[in-house]
């Protein structure tokens, strides 16, 4: 299918909401059965999610699905944006008036949907311009206009910002998270991306993808993607000569081999992971130990001692997701889910060297008690030395790392972990 380490997404997809698309219509209004009419992806950036919409629209056999962006449908002009809604759904709306329960199927894809489905009435401005084309869309999923032929796939980076309208039954009611691939997930991924190249033995025999997966913690889907190209662009490097001008070796066609060389080389020097830290970096930020400046870090720390102690609770099976926001230029966060099976200080988004916090604050978005692993927040403010400069160095690292049903806790965190809770 051209995606990796989604299965399980997939079959969850399919059941709640192709099922009742492929069988006859009669078979369906027997039983009295509402087909999902939208469906919400929501995740970190490159993991899948525009593939995977385009996918169901395949597998259901749809019309070709119209993609747009969020801020696309948004108009300066009074009206325009809940017009631009209403073109969206012209010809579902034109076709289910000709033929019914016949109709095809047709899906819309908004991407980046938190743009025009923001919650209502905290859209900047006041004009009101976000609830009228929220409204607009749901009437048409769910309203006096709804129509029976439609699937909406909205994808988002931030499932909180969504209005919780849009998310009840009848609306984007399967919501399906799409996160970082796993180990497994990482080799099948690799293996998409490399299977051209090794079917015109183009890849070296010493390229081991799942030694790749190993070192290629916390990449997302378009990450991968990148580092192969990255690699290529190395390998095909090694056949121009630049010298007055650039040639290619003549014997390129044959020559040219991507070697394990070559990713390691990619890895080192051109793609690194949106999300996650390596340990050394985590070690760089605490080497001057915690400074608890002002109030943001002590609530931070309290805040953080609250979701160590939710995630720890029995009852909860342990993964706490914290989203830090803030104004523009102050280090945002994002400190996702991570598969349990990976757990190290890595898993963290690093504080950038470079990134200043003023103020920030917490929002927690995800059920504590939705998967295991851990919970984690770095924050960094400037610090002001005796001369008064501010040289940006380090705060906190607030990983929470632990041990939950054998989990491994790997030392590092453990002792951040313990410095910070004293
Ligand atoms: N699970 C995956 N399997 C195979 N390729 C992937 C996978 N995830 C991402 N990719 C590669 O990365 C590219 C970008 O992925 P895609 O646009 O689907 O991500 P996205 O989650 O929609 O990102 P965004 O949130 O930025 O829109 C894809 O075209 C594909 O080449």
């Amino acid at each position: 299918m051209g995606i990796g380490g989604l299965d399980k997404e997939f079959t969850a997809i399919f059941r709640r909401a192709f099922a009742s698309r492929v069988f006859p219509p009669e078979v369906v209004e027997q039983l009295g059965c509402q087909h999902v009419k939208g469906i919400l992806l929501y995740g970190p950036p490159g993991t899948g999610k525009t593939l995977m919409a385009r996918q169901i629209g395949q597998m259901l056999n749809a019309r070709e699905p119209k993609i747009v962006n969020g801020p696309q449908v948004l108009d300066k002009y009074v009206g325009e944006s809940e017009a631009n809604v209403r073109r969206l759904f012209a010809d579902a709306e034109e076709e289910e008036k000709r033929a019914g329960p016949n109709s095809g199927l047709h899906i819309i894809i908004f991407d980046e949907i938190d743009a025009i489905c923001k919650a209502r009435g905290t859209a900047g401005g006041n004009t009101g311009v976000h609830d009228t084309v929220v409204n607009q869309l749901l009437s048409k999923m769910d309203g006096v206009e709804r129509l029976n032929n439609i699937l909406v796939i909205g994808m988002t980076n931030r499932r909180d910002m969504i209005d919780e309208a849009l998310l009840r039954p009848g609306r984007l009611e399967l919501q399906m998270e799409i996160s970082l691939p796993n180990e497994d997930g990482r080799v099948q991924i690799l293996q998409i991306h490399t299977a051209k190249m090794r079917s015109y033995k183009k890849l070296a025999d010493d390229v081991n993808l799942k030694e790749l997966a190993a070192l290629t913690k916390n990449f997302s889907g378009a990450e991968l993607e990148g580092l192969v190209r990255a690699a290529q662009s190395c390998a095909m490097n090694r056949l121009i000569k630049a010298t007055n001008k650039v040639e290619v070796d003549p014997q390129a066609l044959e020559k040219l081999c991507i070697t394990r060389a070559d990713f390691l080389h990619a890895l080192e020097t051109d793609i690194k992971p949106a999300f996650g830290s390596s340990d050394e970096s985590l070690e760089h930020f605490l080497s001057r130990g915690i400074l608890n400046w002002g109030t943001p870090v002590q609530e931070c720390l309290e805040a953080g001692r609250i979701f160590i102690q939710q995630s720890k609770d029995t009852e909860s099976s342990g993964l706490v997701s914290v989203l830090l926001e803030g104004k523009i230029a102050i280090m945002k966060m994002k400190v996702d889910k991570v598969p349990t099976d990976e757990l190290s200080l890595s898993n963290f988004a690093a504080a950038n060297k470079d990134d200043f916090v003023e103020d920030t604050k917490y929002v927690l978005y995800s059920n504590p008690s939705e998967c295991r692993g851990k919970l984690a927040a770095l924050i960094k403010s400037p610090v002001t030395n005796t001369m008064g400069e501010t040289n940006g160095t380090l705060i906190i690292a607030l990983p929470a790392t632990w041990s939950i049903s054998g989990a491994q806790v790997s030392v590092g965190s453990s002792q951040a972990v313990e410095y910070i809770l004293e």
